[in-house]
C-alpha cells in the first residue's frame, strides 16, 4: 500500500514549556506520532518553539551580563537553538516509542531555514507573543532596550515580528528523507528566519508562525495531508459564544467564508485555518485540525475537523 506523506504541525500542548514539562510532553506526543506512523503515515514533524525561543533569548541576556562586550544573541541564533532543543527532545522520545513498537525507522532534526520577504509588514508591526509572562518593572526593561512588549492576561509579553515563509532552504534534504521513509522534524518553531542577500543567508529577528510554515512545508513536499495538531478536538464557530458549533467538515471555500467572517481568533485559530487554505489552494487534498490526544482519530477521519 502506498504511503501517505503527511506534515504534522505540534504546538504548544505537544510540547509543554519548561524543561521537564517538555520532557513528559514529548514522550506523549511520540505515542501521538507513533500512532500515525502504524496506520501509514510517512511523517514530516513541525512544532511550536513560543515559550522556548524566549526561554533561550532570557538565557543569553543573562549570559551578556556576565560579558557585556558579546552582542545579544540574535532572534536568529535563539530559534536554531530552540530547533535544536525542541529536536532533541522529540526525536528521542519518537525513536524510543517506535522501538518499543519494534518499527525501525531513523529519526532525525534537519535545522530548517525559512526566507522571509525584508519588506513584510510585519516587521513593522510585531505580533507574536513569545517568552514567559512578565511583570511591569521587567517589561518596562525589555522596552529600554529597544523590544516590544504586550499587556496579556497576568502581565505582559514581549512580541516580535511574524514575517510570512517565503521558502525553506533545506527543502530539498527534507524531501529525500521524507522519501526514503525517514521520519523528520523540520522547520520547527518557523523556521529560522533568513533573509537572502546574494549568495549568503542572514539572520532575521523575527518569529515564523508555526502554522503559515506547517502549510508552506506540506505545499513544498506535495504532501497528501496536513495534521495541525492542538489542544481542541475541533474548531468552531462562535468559539466565544455560549453555544459554540464545532465544525467536522468544510471546504477551503466554506473556511474563507468564515475568516471573512471574523471566526477565528488571530494569533491562534486563524494561522491554522489559513495554512490550512492556502495548502487545499496549492495543490493539497486534506487538512485536519484536531486535538494532540484525538490524532489518530484524526487521522482516520472519525473527529477533528477536516478541512477539503
Ligand atoms: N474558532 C475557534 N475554534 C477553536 N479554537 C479556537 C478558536 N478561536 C480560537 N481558538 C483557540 O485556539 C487555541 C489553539 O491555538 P494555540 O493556542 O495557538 O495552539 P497551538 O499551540 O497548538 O498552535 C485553542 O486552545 C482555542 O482556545
Ligand atoms: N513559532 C511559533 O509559531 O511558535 P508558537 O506556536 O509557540 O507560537
Amino acid at each position: 500500500m502506498q504511503k501517505k506523506k503527511v506534515v504534522v504541525a505540534l504546538g504548544h500542548r505537544a510540547l509543554g514549556t519548561t524543561l521537564p514539562e517538555q520532557k513528559a510532553a514529548t514522550e506523549n506526543s511520540a505515542k501521538a506520532v507513533a500512532d500515525l506512523i502504524e496506520a501509514g503515515a510517512n511523517v514530516v514533524i513541525t512544532h511550536s518553539n513560543a515559550p522556548q525561543v524566549g526561554m533561550i533569548h532570557t538565557a543569553m541576556n543573562e549570559f551578556k551580563k556576565l560579558h557585556p562586550d558579546y552582542t545579544v544573541a540574535p532572534m536568529s541564533v535563539c530559534s536554531a537553538m530552540s530547533q535544536g532543543y525542541i529536536g532533541y527532545d522529540l526525536q528521542n522520545s519518537l525513536r524510543a516509542e517506535l522501538l518499543r513498537r519494534g518499527i525501525y525507522k531513523p529519526v532525525a532534526t534537519v535545522l530548517t531555514q525559512v526566507t522571509v520577504d525584508p519588506y513584510d509588514e510585519a516587521f513593522y508591526n510585531p505580533s507574536k507573543v513569545i517568552g514567559r509572562i512578565m511583570t511591569k518593572e521587567e517589561a518596562d526593561a525589555e522596552e529600554a532596550k529597544g523590544n516590544y512588549v504586550t499587556s496579556v492576561e497576568g502581565g505582559y509579553r514581549r512580541i516580535v515580528a511574524a514575517p510570512k515563509p517565503q521558502d525553506i532552504i533545506e527543502i530539498d534534504t527534507i524531501q529525500l528523507m521524507l522519501d526514503a521513509g525517514q521520519v523528520v522534524i523540520a522547520a520547527g518553531g518557523g523556521g529560522i528566519p533568513v533573509l537572502e542577500q546574494g549568495e549568503e543567508l542572514r539572520g532575521a529577528s523575527a518569529v515564523i508562525e508555526k502554522d503559515l510554515v506547517s502549510g508552506k512545508l506540506a505545499e513544498l513536499l506535495h504532501a497528501d495531508e496536513l495534521m495541525i495538531l492542538t489542544s481542541v478536538e475541533h474548531v468552531a464557530v462562535g468559539y466565544h459564544t455560549e453555544h459554540p458549533s464545532p465544525l467536522s467538515k468544510i471546504t477551503a471555500a466554506e473556511a474563507e467564508q468564515y475568516i471573512a467572517e471574523g471566526q477565528f481568533e488571530p494569533g491562534t485559530m486563524l494561522p491554522k485555518i489559513e495554512a490550512a487554505v492556502e495548502f487545499l489552494k496549492k495543490g493539497g487534498k486534506r487538512a485536519v485540525i484536531t486535538s494532540i490526544d484525538e490524532a489518530k482519530a484524526g487521522y482516520l477521519g472519525r473527529t477533528g475537523t477536516v478541512i477539503e
